[in-house]
């Protein structure tokens, strides 16, 4: 056997620009931009005394406090797969306020899934990092001291205390982590990251894990997005997941590489159907405020049930507009003429301003704040601005963000950040109130994950 090799993937973050709560159902479908800030884990070897044998992985994501977590791993009888226990870390902490579910549930779907391909091969320790853009959190990250300055900063914090901006962290968090696993483990004829059947696999085992860690709430959307890119997404059939035995139980290692290798994973992905059009950029603002996704999923979903006809309604108009939006940008990134158009965009501001519209009417008859007025106020607000051609509240919606599609000059972004900075939120406002509306440095990314060089983690030691 090869000896194992050092092995780092990221993968980008997610917003979802038309789709929210409809992509919940497989008859609709989710317009999802990846965006270019990523999650990079690093897997490397540890180096152990000759003759020494131990059974050891070793997490730590070096930008956060107190964030270090030590996993024992072993095989499990009747095809159970590799069941992995956290160690205790050694300091004051104990270990379950030190638990990550999204680290712990992805080792050990992927550990079982090398394990079912390597069944008679001895899993060797290893120690991995993971490092995250900046844009991922708002709290500021300085520099480490390192005479060459690295481009990850560290956040100062502990992760309990870091705020996140919305970007999808623990969708990019498994599939990186997923991947780098995979590719540190398993030679390229089992598994190949740069062949669609690696693609496919890694997809499914992540959204199978991610959705274990999450609690099965999730479309799957973000880790779509974390694997393909951009992309069209019709999600996978929930039942899938539920014919799953649990991790450790008897039978999980075959029924989930069943699963993930299977012909039974439904989801579609439409990657030529998403574009951005030449000479324009997606800008995200962050509102500083928050709202809570599960809940928002849940009252939405219960005035479906209970109002079946007029939800398929707006349902059936909104899913035409968003399939309209995705036609409209992909035309226009495919068109030459934008430039001697007058206003190239007329018909994109338009189609904007319906899905508004839809998604409003849906807000007042379901009573979830999904476009609520304030974010109504600060949507037109940025739309007047020269060179902004309109934008959406993503996701979910509510008091969390905006995206805007925006000319891409440099002048545009400018005048936009000068304008947020003096923006101010009507006093008059009954109920929440919108913070500080700033703007998070991404744009679009098309690509999805990629393999990286090992040279980016300088100054965030090997094995530190
Ligand atoms: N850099 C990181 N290192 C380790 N774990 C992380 C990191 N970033 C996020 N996570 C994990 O992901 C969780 C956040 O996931 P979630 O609440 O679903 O937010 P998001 O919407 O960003 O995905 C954190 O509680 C933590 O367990
Ligand atoms: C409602 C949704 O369709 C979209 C939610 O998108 P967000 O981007 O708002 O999600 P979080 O970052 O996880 O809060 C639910 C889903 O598809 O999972």
């Amino acid at each position: 056997m090869e000896p194992l090799k050092p092995t780092s993937v990221s993968c980008p973050a997610k917003v979802l620009v038309a789709g929210g709560y409809l992509v919940l159902d497989r008859n609709y479908t989710g317009l999802v931009f990846g965006l270019d800030a990523r999650i990079h884990t690093v897997v490397e070897p540890i180096s152990t005394k000759a003759g020494v044998t131990i059974s050891e992985i070793v997490v730590k994501s070096p930008q956060f406090q107190e964030a270090i977590w030590e996993y024992g791993y072993r095989s499990q009888g009747q095809d159970a797969g590799i069941s992995v226990t956290q160690l205790s870390v050694g300091h004051e902490q104990s270990i379950s306020a030190s638990k990550n579910p999204f680290i712990e549930t992805a080792l050990t779907y992927a550990l079982t899934y090398i394990w079912t391909l390597l069944p008679n091969q001895r899993i060797a320790s290893s120690s991995i990092r993971i490092l995250a853009d900046q844009a991922y959190y708002s709290n500021p990250g300085t520099s480490t001291n390192d005479s060459k300055p690295s481009h990850f900063l560290n956040f100062n914090v502990s992760l309990r205390d870091a705020h996140k901006t919305g970007l999808g962290s623990s969708a990019a968090l498994v599939t990186s982590f997923t991947a780098a696993v995979l590719s540190f483990y398993l030679p390229t004829e089992k598994w190949d990251l740069k062949t669609q059947e690696g693609l496919r696999i890694l997809h499914n085992l992540a959204q199978a894990s991610h959705s274990h860690a999450q609690g099965k709430v999730g479309s799957g959307f973000d880790i779509a997005s974390a694997v393909y890119g951009s992309c069209l997404y019709t999600r996978f059939s929930p039942a899938l997941l539920n014919a799953l035995p649990a991790p450790g139980t008897p039978g999980f290692a075959t029924a989930l590489q069943t699963l993930v290798e299977g012909p039974s994973w439904d989801t579609q992905i439409q990657k030529a159907a998403i574009k951005m059009p030449r000479g324009l950029r997606l800008v995200m603002c962050d509102v500083d405020c928050g709202s809570e996704t599960p809940g928002m999923v849940k009252q939405v979903l219960k005035w479906r049930a209970d109002n079946p006809e007029e939800a398929d309604k707006i349902w059936d108009d909104l899913q035409k507009g968003n399939e309209a939006l995705a036609k409209e940008l992909t035309r226009l990134a495919c068109t030459n003429d934008n430039e001697s158009a007058a206003d190239p965009y007329t018909q994109l501001r338009t189609l904007i301003n319906t899905n508004r519209t839809l998604i409003r009417q849906m807000s007042l008859a379901s009573r979830v704040p999904i476009e609520p007025p304030q974010q109504t106020k600060l949507l037109d607000y940025c739309s007047t601005i020269d060179g902004i051609i309109g934008g959406v509240v993503p996701g979910a919606g509510g008091y969390d963000a905006i995206v805007l599609f925006v000319e891409d000059r440099d002048e545009v972004l400018e005048w936009l950040k000068q304008s947020l900075k003096s923006y101010k939120v009507d006093d008059a406002e009954e109920g929440l109130k919108i913070g500080k509306v700033g703007v998070i440095g991404v744009r679009e990314e098309m690509e999805g994950v990629r393999t990286e060089e090992l040279a980016l983690y300088e100054g965030w030691g090997a094995g530190q």
